[in-house]
């Protein structure tokens, strides 16, 4: 029995809508029983193909490639020997010399373009290898215990990209927000998207430190104060993961002319999807992949769903979504980066309903993913079935009916996003798993975080200690008492040489000393003196004592001085 569909087909054909069974090949496609948006289809579904920041190899633990020739890796986590692999040291200042334990903690790392200025020194713990030396299972690398290299990476650009500052930018300093640093790749501005030439900065609120993206309206005139009170209101209380939130919108006359500003969340290193796919990267001469694949498509049809379902369901409409006001972040993550706008421009001038911008808005996002998979960067077509049609066998059946059904009207149903849904429910669950897998790999990962911030702080607060000298009136605090013992456990964690004199540069030693420190355990551990005259057996528990002892005569010197001082 043929199953009926879940919606009608706007396919321009006057016949009505042909069910089409989801096979990339047009014979596949006539003999199909199943509905393109008939939810009751069950589809083929291949994770792997979704890109969404998912790097999990699949094990649920994420791969990194190390080189452990350096002396921190020469001991299992048992603290057992490894053989000595001595071709690469990442810590070395010099990576030609084959540097020993000596060599810096920062090796040279290579540089890359985020911007007009120089990247800063930012230590990258960078190791350049491919292959990994052959471990026991009970052995542990250096790199086992940190956040994997590429994520670091990462991270460490998006949080120089935000540090960026151009001090002779020319850009005025506006009454709540400095720092403001351009983020517009091209000085050709155009004014179709909100009627008025727009410009985007990155700025620091001076209310709370933190960095903002500001989308400026040049030459706008603000007739009506309701305008952004009222619109406001509303949009500040969407949240959503696939929206980029705003957070305010003023007009200032700070650059000269009457400027409509808005604050919205500011996502370092983000790219519109215009800029993602469309334009060339600087210093390559071709393109990349021309169409963008359909997996990735689907992505970003279940994220722009999904910011969908959220603004329909506030009663408001997103209005302006086009590719150059869809930002892309990471590994596909899209949110669309101007809502609100054409709210406040067209207060009083807009008469269409919210119901009529709701359509709009599906037949736009229709367009967006079909221009991506069309390769058309200006999103006009003139023809959309025929432009679906060109699609060929490159997309899948299902994929084009979804267009269509986006795009093209029927004046006997009204579209709404929540039957949308229904219809892409699997790729949406598809889509949601992998969020989830995504989700599990960062806990995995924050898991590691966790203890390095543990053994970070303790190392802080020993290093405050040790080697201090005189606190207050107090000569030589740090080498008498608790201190003393304080000290030398220092040198047995960090200072311990091999028995023909070698420096012994364990991790797995130093960091489950450290741990041990922080859980205070009823262990023992032998401290000699470097004379070799004096011996301590204190528990970690004991020593942990002088160490929170010594600490809190630190703090309280630090709030009142040195007693007698003040
Ligand atoms: N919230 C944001 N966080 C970080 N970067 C953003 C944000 N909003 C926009 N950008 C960046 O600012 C740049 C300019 O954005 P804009 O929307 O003006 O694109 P455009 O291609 O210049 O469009 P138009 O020609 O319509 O002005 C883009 O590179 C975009 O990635």
């Amino acid at each position: 029995m043929k199953k009926s569909s879940t919606f009608s087909s706007q396919a321009a054909s006057a016949a009505p809508f042909t069910p089409r069974g989801g096979s990339a090949t047009p014979s596949a496609q006539q003999n199909a029983e199943p509905s393109l948006f008939n939810p009751a289809t069950i589809r083929e579904f291949t994770p792997q193909s979704y890109d969404i920041g998912n790097t999990n190899s699949g094990n649920g633990v994420a791969q990194d490639t190390s080189l452990y020739a350096d002396p921190f890796t020469s001991m299992g986590a048992m603290g057992q020997a490894l053989p000595p692999v001595g071709q690469f040291n990442p810590y070395a200042n010099e990576q030609n010399a084959l540097a020993g334990p000596s060599g810096a903690f920062y090796p040279q790392h290579g540089t890359y373009a985020a911007g007009p200025l120089q990247p800063p020194n930012y230590h990258l713990y960078q190791p350049y290898d491919s292959y990994r030396t052959d471990l026991q299972p009970w052995q542990r690398s250096t790199y086992d215990f940190f956040i994997n290299d590429k994520l670091r990476e990462e991270m460490q650009k998006k949080m120089f990209a935000t540090q960026q500052t151009m001090p002779n930018s020319g850009l005025p300093q506006l009454d709540r927000w400095h720092s403001l640093f351009p983020l517009d790749t091209s000085n050709r501005k155009n004014s179709s998207s909100f009627g008025f030439p727009s410009w985007v900065y990155k700025a620091q609120s001076t209310r709370n430190g933190r960095h903002y993206a500001l989308r400026r309206l040049e030459g706008y005139r603000l007739t009506n104060e309701n305008a952004i009170l009222a619109v406001m209101k509303e949009w500040k209380k969407i949240k959503n993961a696939n929206i980029v939130t705003v957070h305010e919108a003023f007009t200032t006359r700070d650059f000269g002319d009457s400027s409509l500003i808005f604050a919205y969340d500011y996502h370092p290193l983000s790219k519109t999807l215009q800029e993602h796919h469309f334009q060339t990267a600087p210093g390559t001469r071709f393109r990349g992949p021309t169409n963008v694949q359909e997996p990735v498509l689907w992505g970003y049809m279940c994220q722009i769903t999904n910011a969908l379902k959220a603004i329909h369901s506030a009663k408001l409409a997103a209005r302006c979504i086009e590719l150059s006001k869809i930002l892309v972040s990471d590994k596909n993550r899209i949110r669309l980066a101007a809502c609100s706008i054409l709210d406040v421009v067209q207060f009083e001038t807009n008469n269409t309903s919210i119901a009529e911008l709701q359509q709009q808005d599906l037949v736009k996002f229709g367009k967006v993913i079909l221009a991506l998979a069309t390769n058309t960067p200006t999103a006009h077509f003139t023809h959309i079935n025929a432009a679906v049609e060109s699609l060929g066998t490159k997309y899948t059946a299902k994929f084009k009916d979804a267009m269509l059904w986006l795009i093209n009207s029927n004046p006997s149903e009204t579209k709404t996003i929540e039957k949308f849904i229904i219809c892409i429910s699997d790729q949406m669950t598809s889509h949601f798993d992998l969020a989830l897998q995504a989700d599990d790999e960062k806990s995995f990962i924050l898991g590691k975080e966790l203890e390095n911030g543990r053994v970070a702080r303790s190392l802080m607060k020993l290093a405050t200690i040790t080697e201090r000298g005189d606190l207050g009136n107090m000569l030589n605090w740090s080498e008498t008492g608790d201190r003393y013992q304080l000290k030398l456990f220092r040198d047995y964690v960090f200072h311990q040489v091999e028995a023909d004199g070698k420096p012994r540069l364990s991790i797995g030693h130093m960091v489950s000393c450290m741990n041990k420190l922080d859980a205070g355990i009823e262990e023992m551990v032998m401290l000699t003196s470097r004379d070799g005259e004096t011996v301590f057996v204190p528990t970690y528990r004991e020593l942990r004592q002088m160490f929170d002892r010594a600490f809190n005569e630190l703090v309280k010197h630090s709030k009142h001085g040195a007693p007698g001082q003040n």
